[in-house]
């Protein structure tokens, strides 16, 4: 008899829930990477309940992430964001999708460190061209040529997103490709659950 409780006949996504257990999902990368939308399909999946920091911060302030950067700057935008993704984190589990920026904030970092187990949607800059160049709600994209900040950033912030338990490749395939990809990455995660 096939017991579907048994790892190797469980399906892709209860494996992967299995190998989570009670740890947090976070997704890291770059504007454009598919953070949000990929963590929304992943957690569905999952069967676990999902958060995007930048919506719970815009919930929280009743004002969006383009008029908090206009209104307070940078500066304190993070520090907000590291106050949210506390708050996120302290309980899981679940699927929480990250800003851009948030694992570059030495702050927020370690709460995501401490927080989970983190993928990193690794994506060329081309992918991520195509996808944030067609929305205006990024501020840091506010500039004269776009596409050469975009450029700046992968160059500053990939070495530390490399930092990420796994490294999912974001491209340009059907997004329930990467929610399989990003699942079977969790179930061979040899990284231990913390007691
Ligand atoms: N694999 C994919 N294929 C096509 N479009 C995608 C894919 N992943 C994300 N997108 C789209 O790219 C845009 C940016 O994705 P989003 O999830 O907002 O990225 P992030 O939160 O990392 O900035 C969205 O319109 C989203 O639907
Ligand atoms: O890269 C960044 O510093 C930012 C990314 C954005 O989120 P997405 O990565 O979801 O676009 C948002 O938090 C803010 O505009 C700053
Ligand atoms: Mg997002």
């Amino acid at each position: 008899m096939n017991d579907v409780t048994e790892p190797d006949s469980a399906t892709l996504a209860e494996r992967a829930k299995l190998a989570l257990g009670r740890r947090n999902l976070i997704f890291i990368g770059l504007m454009g990477a598919g953070k949000s939308a990929i963590g929304r399909l992943t957690a569905q999946a999952l069967g676990i309940p999902f958060v995007d920091s930048d919506h719970e911060i815009e919930r929280v302030s009743r004002m969006t992430v383009s008029e908090l950067f206009a209104a307070y700057g940078e500066e304190e935008f993070r520090a907000l964001e590291a106050r949210v993704l506390k708050r996120l984190l302290r309980s899981g589990p679940r699927v929480v999708s990250t800003g851009g920026g948030a694992y570059i904030n030495e702050r927020s970092r370690r709460q995501i460190k401490k927080g989970g187990l983190t993928v990193w949607l690794n994506a060329d800059l081309d992918v991520l061209w195509e996808r944030v160049n067609k929305r205006d709600t990024r501020p840091l994209l506010k500039t004269e040529n776009p596409k050469q900040t975009l450029e700046n950033l992968m160059r500053a912030r990939y070495p530390i997103y490399a930092e990420a338990d796994l490294v999912v490749l974001s491209r340009d395939v059907k997004k329930e490709t990467m929610v399989e990809e990003v699942l079977a990455a969790i179930a061979d995660c040899k990284k231990a659950e913390m007691p």
